[in-house]
């Protein structure tokens, strides 16, 4: 039995919906307004042969970034696009999750992970990948070209070969002040009454004692006797005693342990010394290269670091739609700095994500203040229907500890309650000594937040603002938001979204139904990049505009792989078809 909703304008192309009452078997040319009735009822499974096993094993790849296919390569792409219709690609740690725990348990929050020194490796990134990771970051400040390129290209080997469908972020080092690489080493412990040299001097072999470079040449001439010298954001503190040239001394008056390239800010009379930074560059000239490199490579996700403005975003857009990966990747916004929490809303508006980067953040505005700038920021995003991930420190103990503190356990609980679409680690993945645990406590809290979201039956009070410019856009809007209500109010097992830009996908997250939302779409491209959105499942599927046969051929694949079952409820909505079928899986 199926129930549907189908709106109609005159400025899209008329569609036809097949049902099996002739009566309907005609474009809709006027708005209209139709309830099915009753009569709409079965929707025949294709008895599309051999789907079983033949397509769990197939995987479509439409070849992302540069180069065309090896020859050896080309064949398989060749048989692939000819069976093309058996296909569907769902990441192979959904499926086990959707397999063991059913419909209702599968994790909605994303998870990501700044891959580094420790997990860098084949077999590492694999662990990972099996572990939840559903987007790898890779931090500009740190590494060569050549060490980022290469796990970006493991990246897309895991995804080839094993089924996976991790998307890839590239965070811009933007030119904000830091420290050098400390020669080598991995850190270097500064306790408290030392005195430490700051210098802009550059070291040709390896550190002297107790001296740090700074990436700014203006450094010595801008700080003053008596300002407070932050490393990132006040993991240690000093304060500044002398200045001889072009080292500046310094006291440790917190102690801690200070990082390769951590970033510097300093405080004058309580506040953040912020003039010069006002003056560099959002993204600098090696942050361009870095992006030409992202570009060549195929990343999904562009972050840009210390963004003031939307207008460095909107620079950014127009530099990759013209090097034709305009609508490829996506440009996240991190909101580190006051500036940004000035211009939040344009740039949210601008961007087509943001992070809250809670590390640089809280170097910027007093600590206190940043819960609430966070929940500002996720409800903006939320708001506008932006994605947004939530950063830095959220599990910093497990870096050098197996188990989290009690404090950052509540911390992620928190991220997950306001439901954010991703949490991100930082050093805890990148450098630490258990970063595949800290991936579990983020996966587990997750889980357990989420659940307890939908025992409570914690429906949305307020309503989302309408956002959508034009009128069939609004429809969209209002087709999503309906159709996640429905989901609730029915109790039903799964929401079904096809979409080609993953825009209609984007509208029902947004609204955090209950249920899952399977994301079908034609390019790896897009299902990738859903990847970093609330309770979305992406799927990669070629439909047509014929929904009938569209949810035929969607039923019969995902019964055939075990994903779904007769008698499951299911809403589709579409965006080539503005409507909403109610249905029971035949
Ligand atoms: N590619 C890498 N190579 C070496 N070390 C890395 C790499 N990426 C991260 N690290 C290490 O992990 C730590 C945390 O990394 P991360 O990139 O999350 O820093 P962050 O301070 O959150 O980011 P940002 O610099 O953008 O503010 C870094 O201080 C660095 O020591
Ligand atoms: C992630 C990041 O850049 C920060 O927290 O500062
Ligand atoms: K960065
Ligand atoms: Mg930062």
């Amino acid at each position: 039995m199926s129930q549907s909703i189908q709106f109609s304008t005159p400025s899209r192309t008329p569609h036809l919906l097949h049902l099996p009452n002739s009566r309907f078997h005609r474009p809709l040319t006027s708005l209209s307004f139709r309830q099915f009735p009753l009569k709409y009822t079965s929707i025949r499974a294709s008895s599309s042969p051999d789907l079983g096993s033949s397509s769990s094993s197939q995987v479509l790849h439409s070849p992302n970034g540069t180069g065309a296919a090896k020859p050896e390569e080309r064949s398989v792409v060749a048989t692939a696009v000819s069976t093309d219709t058996a296909a569907i690609d769902v990441d192979t740690v959904t499926e086990a999750e959707l397999k063991e725990n059913g419909f209702r348990s599968t994790r909605r929050t994303k998870l990501i992970c700044t891959i580094g020194p420790a997990t860098c490796g084949f077999e590492q990134l694999e662990a990972l990948a099996e572990g939840g990771m559903n987007v790898a970051r890779l931090n500009m400040c740190h590494g060569t070209r050549e060490w980022h390129r290469d796990v970006i290209r493991s990246v897309r080997k895991l995804n080839e070969e094993k089924g996976f469908a991790v998307a890839t972020m590239m965070d811009t080092e933007g030119s904000e002040i830091h420290m050098g690489d400390l020669g080598g080493e991995s850190s270097a412990k500064s306790e408290d009454g030392e005195v430490w040299t700051f210098t802009v001097r550059a070291f040709d072999s390896s550190r002297p004692a107790r001296t740090i470079s700074v990436s700014y040449d203006g450094f010595a001439e801008d700080v003053r006797v008596g300002d407070e010298l932050l490393v990132d954001g006040g993991m240690v503190r000093f304060e500044v005693i002398e200045k001889i040239g072009p080292d500046v001394k310094c006291l440790c008056t917190d102690p801690g342990l200070l990082l390769p390239r951590a970033n510097l800010t300093f405080w004058r009379d309580g506040s953040l010394v912020r003039e010069r930074n006002a003056m560099l560059p959002t993204i600098s000239s090696k942050d361009w290269l870095d992006i030409d490199f992202g570009i060549a490579e195929g990343v999904d996700f562009i972050a840009v670091s210390f963004v003031k403005s939307a207008e460095v975003i909107n620079h950014l857009k127009s530099y990759l739609a013209a090097r034709s990966c305009g609508g490829d990747i996506g440009v996240i916004a991190k909101i580190e700095s006051i500036d940004s929490l000035t211009n939040l809303e344009e740039i949210i508006i601008a961007s087509d994500g943001a992070m809250v980067a809670r590390g640089d953040l809280g170097a910027q505005i007093p600590l206190e203040q940043v819960p609430a700038a966070q929940q500002r920021i996720v409800k903006v995003c939320r708001a506008l229907n932006k994605p947004v991930i939530v950063a830095s420190q959220l599990l910093e103990s497990m870096i050098e500890y197996p188990t989290p503190t009690r404090a950052e356990v509540a911390d992620v609980s928190e991220a997950v309650r306001q439901r954010s679409d991703a949490l991100m680690l930082s050093g805890e993945s990148a450098m630490g000594q258990f970063p595949d645990k800290a991936l579990t406590v983020l996966r587990s809290v997750s889980l357990r937040i989420e659940r307890w979201w939908r025992e409570e039956k914690r429906y949305e009070s307020t309503p989302l603002q309408p956002i959508g410019s034009g009128f069939s856009d609004r429809i969209s809007e209002e087709i999503c938001n309906s159709a996640a209500k429905m989901a609730n109010n029915l109790g039903v097992d799964a929401v079904f979204v096809y979409t080609k830009d993953g825009h209609m996908a984007s509208l029902v997250s947004r609204c955090r139904p209950d249920c899952p939302i399977f994301a079908f779409t034609t390019t790896t491209s897009v299902r990738r990049r859903l990847n970093l959105q609330w309770g979305l499942i992406p799927f990669r599927l070629s439909f047509s505009e014929d929904m009938e046969s569209n949810l035929n051929k969607t039923f019969s694949l995902l019964k055939s792989r075990g994903m779904i079952k007769s008698g499951d409820l299911v809403i589709a909505v579409s965006d080539m078809l503005q409507s909403i079928q109610v249905m029971n899986v035949p």
